[in-house]
């Protein structure tokens, strides 16, 4: 309860913005991500404006530009009392090649939550390649975005018939519209 911090209001006005001015492909507040997943290492595939972000690979230097903006203007961290801040680590390069290096480049054991927001065709490789860099562990959850709309049908596929992952798909709309789409959350089995 109470005023809402910067990062939310920033988040306020571009869905402001966004439902009343120009369509654009964030994740939205209706999906959101906050209802289902609580994590502490986070990657990101997919940037765009850095509506939402931790760890965060972006192919498109445009799209890099706009988070470096975003997070220089609005400093990404808790209340003091916490005193902690989340560590922005955004990477202009293709998911692909710079999923081998995230343990060398960054240090990270393994994943809490992977949100697959990028290039649909990239879900089902990105996947794997996450699976094989021995980055995920029992408990990883992978949440993809857009997986009816625009569709990620490969993907969806592989998470709901892989013993190895437990799925559920979160139906909601595609954000600013009444079009159907969803949320599928993953969750790694090892
Ligand atoms: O390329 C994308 N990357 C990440 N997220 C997207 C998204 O949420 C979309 F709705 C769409 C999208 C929505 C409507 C369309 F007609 C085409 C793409 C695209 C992306
Ligand atoms: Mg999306």
């Amino acid at each position: 309860v109470g005023e809402r911090r910067p990062s939310q209001r920033v988040i306020q006005a571009i869905d402001q913005f966004c439902r009343q001015k120009e369509w654009a492909m964030n994740v939205g507040d209706e999906k959101g991500m906050h209802h289902v997943v609580n994590p502490a290492t986070v990657l990101e595939l997919g940037t765009y404006c850095g509506y939402s972000t931790l760890i965060t690979l972006e192919f498109n230097p445009h799209y890099a530009q706009l988070l470096y903006e975003s997070t220089e203007s609005e400093r990404v961290h808790k209340p003091k009392r916490c005193d902690v801040f989340f560590q922005v680590q955004l990477v202009e390069e293709a998911s692909g090649d710079w999923i081998p290096k995230m343990r060398t480049e960054f240090g990270v054991e393994t994943f809490d939550l992977v949100f697959l927001d990028h290039w649909k065709d990239r879900y089902l490789p990105d996947t794997k390649l996450l699976e094989d860099c021995g980055l995920l562990r029992k408990g990883s959850v992978l949440l993809a975005d857009n997986v009816i709309f625009p569709g990620t049908p490969e993907y969806l596929e592989y998470v709901r018939s892989s013993p190895q992952y437990e799925s559920q798909y979160f139906q909601s709309h595609l954000e600013y519209t009444k079009v159907e789409d969803g949320l599928e959350k993953s969750v790694y089995l090892d």
